[in-house]
């Protein structure tokens, strides 16, 4: 495409379902709308996969499989290196895309686009060192044999806040480990993972290696694939509730599982840190994706000394922030993805307010079209308020006062959650205590983004199993396969 516009990008991506290397139409033809969040209009009408389209979508992946395990390592990084390349290529109209669909800022759809992409370096460079062993028996007669094989059909669900990050990390290393998919993106952003899909294809990804459905009937299409015991794992990114049904539906047939599941990230700033940095962060660790994010600081404590600059500062920042749709010059704030979204926001900041939490800044929805929430911030948010433990999911900052390590450490761990916290202190005993005692998979320690495709990324208690990313992101779709050699 040479012009961007955002007809130009909405008409360029194929609305159908891809099974067995073929877009085909929904059977009945049914489709759905997708809608830009911002001004609530439709955007395209996409596919409504049934029950049916997904069964035929897994036998295409089930079909595919064999074969797809034989190809060469190599040839299968090469598909994932042509495709990052070509993403990086488009990123811009790709990037105009996905702010459309989702509502995110254009700075941070490219940066999404970015961030995919490297997924896909990543696992075209691993694709070539998946390893084995070869050992010789505690008896000394025997010899250990252990090799890696692909774990299989794997189905793949994908979530609306980062549309096409969530897909990459995980086709990445489905594609670099040798398994075939069955993939579901979100019913409000499926026109990234559409794109996507074109851009594998066209980078020479045989036939039924991916299969890509979208609907409106995420359960009624997906759970009888996850039963039918053909799909050998599922790999899901959402909230916790959805991935506990998920776990359930796949222990009938014992799928191996990765789940990115919710979160309720602390984010802790001791009187030693650098409040510049801290605030910094802050602003980071809360504001990116609107707030959208699993990663997303949901509960700040700040220590008594610092306090009371730390929230002037963040309300400043918070208040100066421009609101907007995503596609115009200069906005930070783009609309949240649905009413839903708003309303949930709304709940949570009104009970912190009536439990006796301070609003400094922001407390209610933008006037005019669209899901529009102001950036806020809280103060004296009690540890009973229903933020403390829910995720906000929105540009809601809420802090709250602490004294000692401890009680931040206590008030930190007091969640079901473990994906991520935050610690901000200059103090590198203190630094390295607090990382070790809290209960997430990952720590942002002076750093409010913790997300990068060459790290381990997930979560620890409710927060889900697994990894995503790093070195370790590549075993989730390996089997390991040990070979008893007698002498
Ligand atoms: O909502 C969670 C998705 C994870 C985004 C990231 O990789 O940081």
């Amino acid at each position: 495409m040479s012009t961007v516009s955002e007809s130009g990008v909405v008409d360029a991506v194929a609305k159908e379902l891809f099974i067995g290397g073929k877009w085909t139409a929904a059977s009945g033809g049914r489709t759905f709308p997708v809608h830009d969040p911002a001004t609530g209009e439709v955007l395209c009408e996409v596919a409504d996969a049934s029950p049916g389209d997904g069964v035929a979508a897994l036998d295409a992946a089930v079909a595919a499989q064999a074969e797809w395990a034989q190809h060469p390592p190599r040839e299968r990084g090469e598909i994932l290196r042509r495709s990052y390349d070509a993403l990086m290529r488009r990123q811009e109209e790709l990037a105009l895309l996905m702010t459309l669909e989702m509502g995110k800022p254009l700075a941070e759809a490219r940066g999404e686009i970015a961030y995919a992409a490297e997924f896909f370096r990543w696992f075209a460079e691993e694709a070539v060192r998946i390893d084995g062993g070869f050992a010789t028996a505690p008896n000394g007669t025997g010899r250990f044999l252990v090799t890696k094989q692909p774990v299989g059909p794997s189905i793949l669900i994908t979530p609306w806040n980062f549309p096409m990050a969530m897909g990459t990390r995980k086709i990445g290393p489905a594609v670099a480990a040798g398994c075939t998919m069955v993939i579901k993106p979100a019913a409000q952003t499926p026109l990234s993972m559409l794109a996507l899909t074109q851009i594998l294809a066209d980078a020479g990804l045989p036939d039924g290696v991916l299969n890509v459905l979208t609907t409106t009937d995420s359960g009624g299409v997906m759970e009888p694939l996850i039963r039918d015991g053909r799909a050998r794992k599922l790999s899901f990114t959402g909230s916790t509730a959805v991935g506990r049904k998920l776990l359930e539906q796949c222990s009938d047939k014992v799928l191996r599982t990765s789940m990115e599941l919710g979160g309720n990230a602390p984010f802790l700033v001791f009187d030693d840190a650098d409040l510049d940095a801290a605030v910094d962060g802050a602003m980071q660790a809360k504001m990116r994706n609107i707030g959208e994010a699993c990663t997303a600081a949901n509960r700040f404590y700040v220590q008594r000394g610092i306090a009371d600059e730390f929230s002037r500062r963040l309300t400043e920042r918070m208040a100066a922030l421009p609101i907007g749709r995503g596609t115009e010059d200069g906005v930070v704030v783009g609309p949240l993805i649905d009413e839903a979204a708003v309303e949930k926001v709304t709940t949570l900041v009104n009970d912190a307010a009536q439990r006796g939490a301070r609003v400094l800044t922001g407390g209610s929805t933008v006037d005019g079209p669209g899901n529009f929430y102001q950036p806020t911030v809280l103060t004296d948010v009690p540890a009973d308020a229903r933020m403390a433990a829910e995720e906000i999911f929105g540009p809601v900052a809420p802090i709250s006062v602490f004294d000692t390590e401890e009680e931040a450490l206590a008030a930190a761990n007091d969640t079901e959650y473990g994906l991520v916290s935050y610690v901000y202190t200059n103090d590198l005993k203190r630094a390295l205590r607090v990382c070790e005692r809290l209960e997430a998979g990952m720590v942002g320690l002076n750093q409010g983004i913790v997300s990068n495709p060459a790290a381990p990324f997930g979560g620890i208690k409710q927060s889900g199993l697994g990894r995503e990313g790093g070195t370790v992101g590549i075993d989730e779709f390996l089997e390991t396969k040990y070979i008893a050699v007698n002498l």
